[in-house]
């Protein structure tokens, strides 16, 4: 099972490369790799599981973040509706967006980060993505508000990109233009 001492942190130059597509279908090898990112967030999520190996919860993790530079990603978080969403995906893509930005209130983390870096990360208040699952389905996903923001940190780590890029670094707490606060 995948633990904290998997997840590489920042530094550590895997997490500024773009990393590569996933040819498909996937190998043995990397649907596992997939699962272990996927179960790693349910275990992270159950409290009796994350206090035995001491896991930050999370909810979404990409595949650089355990030092494969590989077009993966695993999502496991609910909407203010109460869906779930649990997605391992490979090669996702962000197909189309809104104009409208959108920003949680509490600002962003990250697992790779073990430190606070405070302020409103602007992101897309509506995306759609696409890409494969760990079935080898074609996926078409319509995201918004909290689920819509992880999808975006996580493509973004695929791409070389922390959530702390998108701070202003003048006024780390100014509203982004025709955006919305989650949360
Ligand atoms: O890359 C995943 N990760 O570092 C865990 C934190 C995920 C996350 C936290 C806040 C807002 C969006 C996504
Ligand atoms: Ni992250």
């Amino acid at each position: 099972m995948l633990t904290m001492n998997d997840v590489v942190k920042e530094g550590h130059p895997v997490l500024r490369e773009k990393a590569l597509e996933v040819k498909l279908p996937p190998s043995t090898e990397e649907i596992d790799t997939l699962k272990k990112m996927m179960d790693f967030l349910k275990n992270s999520q159950t409290p009796e599981i994350a206090e035995k190996y001491d896991l930050r919860p999370g909810v979404g993790i990409a595949a650089p973040q355990i030092n494969v530079s590989k077009r993966m990603i695993a999502v496991l978080a609910e909407d203010s509706k109460g869906k779930v969403y649990d997605f391992g995906l490979f090669n996702p893509r962000i197909v189309s967006h809104s104009v409208e930005k959108s920003y949680l209130q509490s600002g962003e983390g990250c697992l790779s980060v073990d430190r606070a870096v405070p302020g409103y990360v602007p992101r897309y208040a509506r995306i759609t993505v696409k890409g494969t699952d760990i079935e080898g389905n074609e996926v078409n996903l319509r995201l918004r508000g909290f689920p819509a923001i992880v999808f975006q940190h996580e493509i973004d780590h695929l791409n070389g990109v922390m959530f702390y890029d998108h701070i202003d670094k003048v006024d780390p707490f100014k509203v982004p233009e025709n955006s919305t606060a989650i949360g």
